[in-house]
């Protein structure tokens, strides 16, 4: 994900500000099975927004929760994960992150820990979970405990993209975090950047009142 990301329409992310958008960000080791796991929930919506050009797709899905419609942005890299490391835009406004393993390579269990640390450097507070996957290729795996999380209290899955075990019940139930997480956010930082925003639109009207005086913004003061 080279280049200026904010230059292109579809990575335009004020959108996430909106009630009504979501952005959950998906992390992990390249071929754990992250792209199939949303191929496997989108089904027959599935339209990803290919932008090859920065190894990154958006699967777009539109959601109910309770009673509101809320348009969800499912994020995948291709190909960025392998130098271990995301672009910061990645995780920029993210409102959950959905981190996957593949049960048959204890390495990319091993690697969540560096996955979850640097998620949290970007994201301290947003929702997330752990994903072992696979589990159609070997189904005694379930019956073995995988602790990474727990102590974070993250939630864990047993899924398979293959056969779709779990698979809706995991991604229903972060979207529902996600939204929970943007009416209430725990992020410090989210807070200060509401702030800021809502400072900025009140300055605006003060400014639009001044132009009703005969006044505006740039007049000189009067001595
Ligand atoms: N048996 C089995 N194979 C799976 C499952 N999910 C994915 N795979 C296989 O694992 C391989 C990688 O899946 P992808 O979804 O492309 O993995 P990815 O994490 O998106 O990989 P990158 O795009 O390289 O980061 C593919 O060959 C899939 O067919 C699963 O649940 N069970
Ligand atoms: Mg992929």
């Amino acid at each position: 994900m080279a280049g200026d990301v904010g230059s292109i329409p579809e990575l335009d992310q004020k959108k996430y500000d909106s009630d009504e958008q979501v952005k959950i960000i998906c992390l992990g080791d390249s071929a754990v099975g992250k792209s199939k796991l949303m191929e496997r929930f989108l089904m027959d919506e599935y339209r990803p927004q290919q932008l090859s050009t920065y190894a990154l797709t958006l699967y777009k899905h539109t959601a109910t929760v309770g009673n509101r419609t809320v348009a969800v942005d499912f994020w995948d890299t291709a190909g960025q994960e392998r130098f271990q490391s995301m672009h910061p835009s990645y995780y920029h406004k993210a409102h959950a992150c959905i981190m996957v393993f593949d049960v048959q390579r204890k390495i990319t269990y091993k690697n969540l820990a560096n996955w979850y640390k640097e998620l949290r450097e970007y994201r301290p507070e947003i929702p997330c979970c752990v994903v072992a996957n696979k589990i159609d290729a070997d189904l005694k795996v379930t019956q073995r405990s995988f602790n990474f999380g727990k102590k974070q209290g993250l939630p864990f899955y047993f899924v398979s993209a293959a056969d779709g075990t779990n698979v809706v019940k995991m991604f229903r139930e972060m979207i529902k975090r996600a939204v929970d997480y943007k009416q209430n956010p725990s992020d410090f930082m989210d807070e200060v950047m509401q702030e800021l925003e809502n400072f900025d639109l009140e300055k605006k009207e003060d400014n639009s009142e001044a132009d009703d005086d005969g006044l505006t913004a740039e007049s000189p003061d009067v001595v």
